[in-house]
């Protein structure tokens, strides 16, 4: 992890704000159109944007945070009953940095098996109907922004396909307040996301930082309690052929109050081979990156070599 010491307290950014609360937000329509348009600039500008977002109810949200408090009370012992076969996918502890992962979260089942993990008499109805909840509420989202990335590159007869070979992956994080006498203490080194895309909210504390194109850090500070982080992350980046690059993100936590936050992270299944559809190579768009599985990806991330490359992507499988 890198020194917290060598990272000066950042400004804030004001990321772009895009509205997504419209019921009438549908394919083909002039709104869609004027969104897909604010989505791709956003992306390339920034990597990221701000969703607002209101199928997400404040009662849900509300749920959720209450859901999260429970959960991270539960004794270290039943917590780490929250295992995947995949690698980072189950509960996580590392210094005042914590989480729990529901694989395939957007269906119930799922979503059941892992409250059965930590209550295996007869599972938390309550907590599984919630995090069911804002899953399918993100996942909605999720499809609407890769479905206007894909027409918005003139690839959109690839989107059922494309959408067909991901599932998602729901974090919910907890990262303590540093000490009285420390200022600031870094819950998440610097990383890109090495899904598809990724839906992050965090909870009334902040914390998010992201990196503009000049390298330089910023505080993220979202303008309403319906927001949410859209991000990029590597898997896409290396499906568009680079066209959009994936955004460095860190955690750095200041204030003196727990902070919770949630990602629904889309990501590749296993054995899916990512690659760049031929539309997006040509002369002035050559081949970046070879195609690979994800599964592969995220072991070499796993690697010292991964793990220490400034950028993982590139280091595995730039051409
Ligand atoms: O807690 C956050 O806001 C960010 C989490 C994150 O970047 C991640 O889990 O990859
Ligand atoms: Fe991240």
């Amino acid at each position: 992890m890198d020194s917290v010491s060598l990272h000066p307290l950042s400004d804030y950014i004001q990321l772009p704000v895009i509205d997504f609360s419209d019921q009438c937000l549908t394919p083909g329509t002039s709104k869609w159109d004027k969104v897909k348009t604010d989505v791709r600039k956003a992306l390339e500008d920034y990597g990221c944007f701000e969703a607002f977002f209101d199928k997400v109810s404040v009662e849900l949200d509300k749920s959720v945070f209450e859901a999260m408090e429970e959960l991270f009370d539960l004794p270290t012992q039943t917590k780490e009953r929250n295992v995947s076969s995949k690698p980072y996918h189950g509960y996580l502890s590392q210094d005042i940095y914590e989480s729990f992962g529901i694989d395939d979260a957007n269906l119930a089942e799922k979503v059941n098996e892992f409250t059965q993990q930590l209550w295996p008499d007869h599972g938390n109805k309550r907590i599984s109907e919630t995090m069911h909840g804002i899953s399918e509420k993100l996942a909605e989202l999720d499809v609407m922004v890769r479905r206007m990335i894909m027409e918005s590159f003139g690839i959109e007869k690839y989107i059922d396909e494309h959408l067909d070979s991901t599932n998602y992956l729901f974090r919910m994080m907890k990262y303590t307040p540093p000490r009285p006498h420390e200022e600031k203490k870094l819950g998440l080194p610097s990383h890109t996301d090495k899904n598809i895309m990724t839906i992050l909210h965090q909870y009334q504390v902040e914390g998010l930082e992201i990196q503009n194109k000049d390298k330089k850090w910023f505080k993220v500070k979202p303008s309403h309690q319906n927001s949410f982080i859209v991000m990029v992350g590597d898997s896409m980046c290396a499906f568009l052929n680079g066209r959009l690059a994936s955004t460095y993100h860190r955690v750095l936590v200041t204030a003196k109050k727990t902070r919770y936050s949630t990602a629904l992270f889309s990501t590749p299944k296993t054995g899916v081979i990512l690659d760049s559809p031929e539309e997006l190579i040509d002369e002035e768009h050559p081949r970046v990156f070879k195609p690979f599985e994800f599964n592969d990806y995220r072991d070499f991330y796993n690697t010292e070599a991964g793990f220490a490359a400034q950028s993982t992507l590139h280091a595995f499988c730039a051409l």
